[in-house]
């Protein structure tokens, strides 16, 4: 392109140049054309004459064109002054050839100025391309001069450094280093000082001081580069590596997690061969790595997955979508031995979603096994005897039902209640208690067969599952277990006898569930208990009946009190000397409102089982105090009365406290009440002391009640502060007709008087009777033959008329 203001020298000029060979594509007069049709005619090179017509002249208008378009302008003026020349410069031209020139040297000029835009647009290129590569890699380039401390950078430094205005283009420290995380400025110091003394690119990475809140990790590659005057430049490439720290840091936490994890982890590849496996691993199945790599994990182990398809459940593993299993395998460790392991399976997949690898962890499970069956152990039996307990039992009289039914066979539940046990418990405490019942337990199994299931239901009840039918074989069963309950028990320093009552009840006789026969046979023990204790009996369609009429009794009882069907019936104690009363003793009734007057024998049983024993007592002695005090008072002299205490009532906590505070309510004279307390009360010695001694510090006298009848050891009665015996009414029953008797009372007597305690004797209904006692040396003594028991105001009719 020709820019020439005299038409006559453009159009020289145009000849001239197509002469040397060249187009000339366009031909404009004035600085404000070219710059306007450059673009249009795209010219490899501009013409410019400086000197135009128009406001823009050449030097202004080829400064315009370099900048917009990058193509090159050689000057054409008849004018060489100096500030002509000094603007020309600045506008970076190709040439300037001053009129009148020669054409071969505008030749030249055309020719080099060519040359030179060629190697410029080849260094654009290449400067392009590097450019390009830099941001596809997201790198920075930093070039720093030590001479003059100046440092420049281009390329992704601010994304690097998080800073808003990034080139750099200022002293090292300032730009570079302050940019620098605090704690790395000296390692970035160091790295660049060995990047200065050596010509070997230096590796520096570091942490920038801060990026969207956190460091960024960046490594700088740093080379010095030489110039031609001796001038060094340091020249570093820059890249973000913030990414890879992460995936490293990570990678480091996952083998740490891998070689200490207490499970055991195994990495096999794509066939099933393991390739690493972690301490866990070696610890659990003494396999070191180097015993284990190359080796199939199921061969090496001898794994068996039941019920997962063995091997199965890796073809299935690589076909799920989850790519996850676990489930319980059985292992073997190297040496040999067998044990449950925990497993779970999963697939690694890589890139191109095919199976890599597989990663096993497995944990031993066999200390989960054991306290597992411990647990199954601890639920199911009795912790104290070690006998299966009620879930244990229910589970098997359901199996043993579910037989019997198939093979039309029977079976036998025996239902056994210990007697008395509660007393040994209050008395002798829980922990001798305890002791008891572990002693009843081993004497229970070793008097049953292996196919017999016992079990302990709870307190002091037992169940006994066997097989058979046959009554006797039944009976004979009962037997041995009443037969070994009854050897004496040691519990510390006393020896305890116990003896136990037994149900029977016959599948399917007695019951087609679980639910009636038990019922069955907890109706036959209570018949058993009700019958005397110590027995056994075969539950029937009457005790069913009887046990119904218990049961309403029981709730009977509990209302009677409140609604006053009470009361005290009064039996006289006499002199046998001279037939005068001295006493009375008092004997509850229960008016029931629809069954008439019940004897006491008939529910002080239920009431001592059920509990209602408590209030029946409470309400008994208070009664009586009143009754008595009143009489005694208006006889003007002090009746003895004796009442009768169950064991329950005994043992009782408050028992003594209750007895004093009636006493000290109704004014009743403590020393004119006797306690009646039955032989198997005072068996347990320990504590029967302690209540004795409480009660004779009051000034209550003691009798035993239905003497001869229990165990009592004479001993045991030596050390205890007993002021009567009560001789039962069964010796005297046949006397004198059966000569027994004499001898037995005679015998009671001399135990009685060694030991100094009085002797009363029930029962006496004749008076031959009285007259032997008498002279076997009963001072004292009740009966039918003086008075049946009789209500208070028959009492008072008695002993005021005679
Ligand atoms: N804990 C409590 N027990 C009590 C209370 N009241 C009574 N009882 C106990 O009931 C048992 C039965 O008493 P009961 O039916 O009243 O019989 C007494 C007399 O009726 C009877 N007896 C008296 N004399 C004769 C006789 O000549 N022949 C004959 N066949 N029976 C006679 O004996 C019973 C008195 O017995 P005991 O107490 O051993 O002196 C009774 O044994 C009490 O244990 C109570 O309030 N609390």
């Amino acid at each position: 392109m020709l820019v020439e203001d005299e038409r006559v020298v453009a159009f020289d000029l145009k000849n001239q140049l197509q002469s040397l060979g060249y187009r000339v594509g366009a031909m404009v007069g004035s600085g404000e054309q070219a710059v306007e049709c450059v673009a249009d005619v795209a010219p490899d090179l501009v013409l410019m004459d400086i000197h135009l017509e128009g406001v823009m002249d050449g030097v202004e208008a080829a400064t315009t064109i370099q900048s917009q378009h990058q193509i090159p302008v050689i000057y054409l003026t008849a004018f060489a002054e100096d500030d002509t020349l000094r603007r020309a410069l600045d506008s970076r031209p190709f040439g300037y050839l001053v009129k009148p020139w020669d054409i071969r040297e505008l030749h030249a000029s055309i020719q080099m100025a060519l040359a030179r835009r060629e190697v410029e647009v080849a260094v654009e290129k290449s400067e392009l391309r590097l450019k390009l590569a830099m941001d596809a890699a997201s790198l920075g380039v930093f070039e720093w001069q030590p001479q003059d401390d100046r440092m420049h950078g281009d390329g992704h430094l601010t994304a690097m450094f998080g800073d808003r205005q990034m080139p750099l283009d200022d002293s090292w420290e300032h730009s570079f280093l302050a940019r620098v995380h605090a704690s790395d400025r000296e390692r970035v110091v160091s790295g660049l000082s060995d990047a200065l003394s050596g010509p070997e690119a230096v590796r520096i990475e570091f942490r920038t001081a801060r990026n969207n809140g956190g460091p960024h990790f960046l490594e700088a590659n740093v080379k010095v580069h030489q110039g031609a005057n001796a001038e060094r430049r340091v020249v570093g490439v820059l890249q973000d590596v913030t990414q890879r720290h992460q995936t490293e840091d990570r990678l480091r936490q996952s083998s740490v997690v891998f070689h200490t994890a207490a499970e055991a982890l195994v990495i096999v590849n794509a066939e099933y061969r393991i390739s690493a496996v972690n301490a866990a691993f070696t610890r659990i199945t003494g396999y070191s790595e180097v015993d284990a790599l190359g080796f199939d994990t199921d061969v090496l182990l001898r794994v068996r997955r039941d019920g997962a398809g063995g091997r199965d459940v890796f073809a299935a593993l690589e076909a799920s979508p989850e790519g996850y299993w676990q489930g319980e395998v059985f292992c073997h460790r190297r040496n040999g031995e067998r044990f449950p392991a925990w497993q779970s399976l999963s697939v690694v997949r890589n890139a191109g979603g095919s199976v890599s690898n597989y990663v096993i962890a497995f944990s031993d499970v066999s200390e989960m096994h054991v306290a597992e069956e411990k647990l199954h152990h601890l639920a199911h039996h009795d912790p104290l005897t070690g006998l299966p307990n009620r879930l244990l039992f229910d589970d098997r009289i359901e199996q043993a039902i579910e037989q019997a039914h198939r093979l039309q066979q029977h079976f036998l539940l025996l239902f056994l209640d210990l007697d008395s046990f509660k007393v040994v418990n209050d008395t002798l405490g829980h922990i001798m208690g305890d002791e008891l019942l572990r002693v009843v337990a081993g004497r229970l199994r070793n008097v049953l067969r292996g196919t017999d299931t016992i079990a302990r239901l709870g307190g002091d009840e037992f169940v006994v599952l066997a097989g058979g039918a046959s009554p006797d074989y039944a009976a004979d069963l009962a037997r041995k277990i009443l037969h070994v309950l009854g050897a004496p028990v040691s519990l510390g320093n006393e020896s305890v006898t116990v003896s136990g009552s037994i149900g029977i009840a016959v599948y399917p006789d007695n019951g087609s569930d679980r639910h009636e026969l038990m019922r069955a046979a907890d109706i036959a023990m209570y018949s058993a208990k009700a019958a005397g204790r110590n027995r056994y009996q075969f539950y029937s369609q009457g005790m069913a009946e009887r046990s119904n009429e218990r049961l309403s009794m029981e709730q009977g009882l509990r209302r009677a009190i409140e609604e006053e069907q009470l009361l005290v019936y009064y039996q006289p104690q006499v002199d046998l000397a001279d037939g005068r009363i001295f006493g009375v003793e008092a004997l509850v009734r229960w008016n029931h409102p629809e069954l008439g007057m019940i004897p006491p024998v008939r529910f002080i049983p239920i009431a001592e089982e059920s509990g209602v024993i408590d209030s029946l007592g409470r309400w008994v002695l208070e009664r009586a105090c009143r009754d008595i005090l009143g009489l005694s008072e208006s006889l003007g002299q002090q009746l003895g009365l004796a009442v009768n205490v169950s064991a329950r009532e005994f043992t009782r906590e408050d028992f003594v406290v209750t007895v004093r505070d009636t006493l000290a309510r109704t004014g009743f004279p403590p020393a004119c009440l006797e306690l009646e307390i039955t032989e198997s009360t005072l068996q347990v010695i320990e504590q029967s002391v302690e209540i004795l001694g409480a009660l004779k510090a009051i000034g209550i006298s003691i009798s035993i009640d239905d003497f001869g009848t229990g165990y009592s050891s004479l001993s045991v009665l030596r050390d205890l502060p007993i002021d009567r015996i009560k001789i039962d009414r069964s010796f005297v029953q046949y006397l004198p007709e059966k000569p027994d008797g004499i001898a037995i009372v005679e015998a009671i007597v001399a135990i009685a008087t060694s030991m100094h305690m009085e002797i009363i004797v029930e029962g006496i209904e004749r008076p031959e009777q009285a007259a032997i006692l008498f002279r076997l040396g009963c001072g004292a003594g009740q009966g039918y033959l003086f008075s049946r028991p009789v209500p208070h105001a028959a009492l008072v009719h008695l002993l005021t008329q005679g």
